[in-house]
């Protein structure tokens, strides 16, 4: 019998992330770069270019101050690739080799960067989807500015919101009654346990890099991603 995937906590999830780099040899730019093409590639299925309601394919990506953000500046790049017109709010940049690269990399993509978080109607007018790449499972506690702002128009908007690995604002562990209701999660390596409470219509699994002895370490029960895909529809 197939056993269910299992949910993790944050101090798991952190632990499994510190051995890829650590036991397993990997870098960071090397995992972000498939969790975003993960990222990428299930908003293609989900919202397909066909299906978006307005004239343009736009989406607004806004990205975080950690790797969570780097995830979405990645997922942005493969997503103008893919023939989306991606705009990215990027309020607070890490000075790191790492992000300022993603960085440029957009740019040269001729990705435009905005100064400010539009309103929420402007977004409603403006982009078929928001992709949250915000916080991912290192956030803890009250939310700090400008994120709470930012936080504050997305709950007044109506435009779908793909969140990248976690509901941004959400606790990594118990989520948000009062929080972000995305229509899509794009949980990376494992969900975490708040995941149980997503209410959206798209639960993806992404980030198909897990090495067998991690796998088995901490019993992730991963299912079988088909044949080459990169994302799997939970
Ligand atoms: N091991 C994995 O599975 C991988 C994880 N990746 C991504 O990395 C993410 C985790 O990245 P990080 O550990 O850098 O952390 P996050 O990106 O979750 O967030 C940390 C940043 O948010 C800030 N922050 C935390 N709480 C806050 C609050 N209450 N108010 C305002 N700012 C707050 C911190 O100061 C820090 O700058 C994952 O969720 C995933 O998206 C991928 O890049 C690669 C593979
Ligand atoms: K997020």
């Amino acid at each position: 019998m197939a056993q269910t995937i299992k949910y993790l906590g944050q101090e798991e999830a952190q632990h499994i992330d510190e051995e890829l780099f650590s036991e397993y040899g990997f870098s960071v730019d090397q995992l972000m770069e498939l969790a975003g093409l993960s990222c990428a590639t299930a908003i293609t299925r989900a919202y397909p270019i066909t299906s978006l309601v307005k004239g343009r394919p736009s989406l607004l990506v806004i990205c975080g101050p950690g790797n969570n953000g780097g995830d979405g500046l990645v997922c942005a790049r493969h997503l103008k690739l893919f023939g989306y017109e991606p705009t990215i709010l990027y309020p607070k940049r890490p000075n790191k080799p790492l992000f300022q690269g993603l960085t440029t990399q957009c740019q040269k993509m001729e990705i435009p960067f905005l100064t400010e978080m539009p309103e929420a109607e402007v977004i409603e007018e403006a982009y078929n989807l928001v992709i949250d790449a915000i916080f991912g499972f290192s956030f803890k506690g009250a939310v700090r500015e400008p994120f709470d702002s930012i936080l504050d128009v997305l709950k007044k908007t109506t435009v779908p919101i793909a969140s990248v690995d976690i509901p941004s604002g959400w606790d990594v562990e118990q989520g948000s009654a009062d929080g972000l209701q995305p229509d899509m999660l794009i949980s990376l390596t494992a969900p975490k346990k708040s995941a149980l409470l997503f209410r959206g219509r798209y639960h993806f699994l992404g980030g198909r890099f897990v090495p067998p002895g991690l796998e088995r370490k901490y019993q992730l029960n991963l299912p079988q991603y088909p044949g080459t895909d990169c994302v799997l529809q939970l």
